[in-house]
């Protein structure tokens, strides 16, 4: 029997409008989206009052599986997603061993075919040691190439490090290169200023100033001069100053731009003065910045200089973090409040439902050339978030999904609540409770 869903009622927040209608589901597809009349053999969900979101894609998480499981694993992290209304990740190759082959990424997708609950994708590694077989390659078919997070193995192998790493790279690779844009030796200049000053537990509050506005923006300024001269394909993975922000442009359409960038949510939401209030917690790289910044870079969002939101989703257990500085890890887990904190400056006024739309869902399916997902539409993947935004509830250890179990959001009120999302028509969460009866699918994309 085919598996059929109506919604009834609802907002429909897609494409630029909000338009309250109903929606049929068939065996994963959206069928139809107007009236529709129900019957028996269909589940009902009354969505009068609720809004209704594209499933979110999330261009960059760190799900750590395999190799760094006590962390979080496929299955823990994409649960975590779902909860948010994330229907589909793209996972970074710095899991162990690092992504560095095709036989490696082709093993992560047989992986996540056994344990995601949401739809996946996977960037395959590329750095100064897998350089040569990554330009041999047909990589044409990937949704992206990065080396983010891959600097932890060995250092000044990153392309943001190694002009001619980018110039080779560049000059011979057509497809997406998402980059983790921060000079490393400026950062490593002023470690050793802080270090000669404090010793080894440098105060938490300097570390935007050693992964410092500069390491960040001459990074940046300097890949995008190579991927123009060669016409590449560049992502810069999250952005972190406003001053980077005047690198892009906004009069070229998506699907046109050869250079895109996005904002992961932890930058928009936190700044330098939660630093004395969190401490490691909120230690990233790119760090967390100015106030300024903050401002800039959701001004930018959504003047459309910034192309999508992201997470860059990292856990890592509470021991990893609450270390002295230089042992501290960097990262922290957030995939499951993203939309939970866009929707927060919906609450403010700040952004719009359908901007938020435009920057989670539609405009990561664009960039990443992703198939049948993205939008509400006929004949498009059931990937579906229903919100309600006028629910209040607290992020406590309670209800964090997340393998590691804590969260820097810890006792913050979010008004809005996720409460269904559907994976491929199948309505995996439901109210806070799970249906684990499918797994998700892989991303293809549209050559
Ligand atoms: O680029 C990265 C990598 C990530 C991780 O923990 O893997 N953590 C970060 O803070 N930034």
């Amino acid at each position: 029997m085919a598996e059929k869903t109506i919604i009834k009622n609802i907002s429909i927040v897609n494409e630029g409008q909000i338009l309250i209608a109903d929606l049929l589901i068939v065996d994963g597809l959206i069928q139809k989206i107007g009236k529709v009349t129900d019957d028996k053999s269909f589940s009902l969900i009354d969505g009068t009052g609720k809004y209704l979101f594209p499933g979110i894609i999330d261009g960059q998480v760190h799900f750590r599986d395999p190799g760094l499981t006590h962390k979080g694993d496929l299955y823990t992290e994409s649960k975590a997603a779902i909860a948010g209304g994330v229907t589909s990740f793209i996972d970074m190759p710095n899991t162990y061993p690092n992504v560095l082959s095709i036989d490696l990424l082709n093993e992560k997708y047989k992986l996540a075919s056994e344990k995601s609950l949401a739809n996946f994708g996977f960037f395959l590694g590329v750095n100064g040691d897998n350089l040569e077989q990554v330009i041999h390659t047909d990589t044409s078919q990937l949704l992206g190439l990065s080396d983010d997070g891959l600097y932890f193995t060995k250092k000044g192998n990153l392309l943001a490090d190694n002009p001619d790493i980018m110039e080779r790279l560049f000059a011979n690779c057509k497809s997406i290169i998402a980059i983790h844009s921060e000079k490393e030796q400026i950062v490593e200049e002023n470690e050793l200023f802080y270090k000669e000053k404090f010793g080894e537990d440098i105060p938490i509050e300097y570390h935007p100033v050693i992964r410092s506005e500069k390491a960040c923006y001459e990074a940046t300024k300097r890949a995008i001069e190579i991927a123009k001269k060669y016409h590449a394909r560049l992502h810069i993975l999250h952005l972190t100053t406003e001053a980077e922000t005047h690198l892009f442009r906004n009069d070229i359409p998506l699907n046109e731009k050869r250079i895109t960038t996005e904002v992961s949510v932890h930058h928009l939401w936190f700044s330098d003065q939660d630093y004395k209030r969190l401490g490691p917690l909120i230690k990233w790289n790119p760090a967390i910045k100015t106030e300024k910044d903050r401002v800039g870079l959701l001004k930018a969002l959504i003047d459309n200089k910034i192309d999508i939101v992201t997470t860059d989703h990292a856990p890592h257990t509470l021991e990893e973090k609450e270390k002295p500085y230089f042992q501290s890890m960097s990262g922290a887990p957030i995939v499951q409040h993203s939309l939970n904190i866009m929707l927060e400056f919906y609450k403010q006024g700040l952004i719009s439902l359908e901007k938020i739309a435009e920057k989670m869902c539609h405009n990561p399916a664009i960039l990443y050339r992703i198939k049948k997902r993205g939008y509400i539409r006929e004949g498009y993947f059931a990937d579906l978030t229903i919100v309600d935004l006028n629910s209040r509830w607290t992020v406590d250890k309670g209800n964090i999904l997340s393998k590691c179990g804590w969260s820097p959001l810890e006792g913050t009120t979010f008004q809005t609540k996720v409460t269904h999302t559907f994976v491929n028509g199948h309505l995996v969460f439901n109210q806070g409770k799970f249906d684990e009866s499918e797994r998700g699918q892989q991303l293809k994309n549209i050559y």
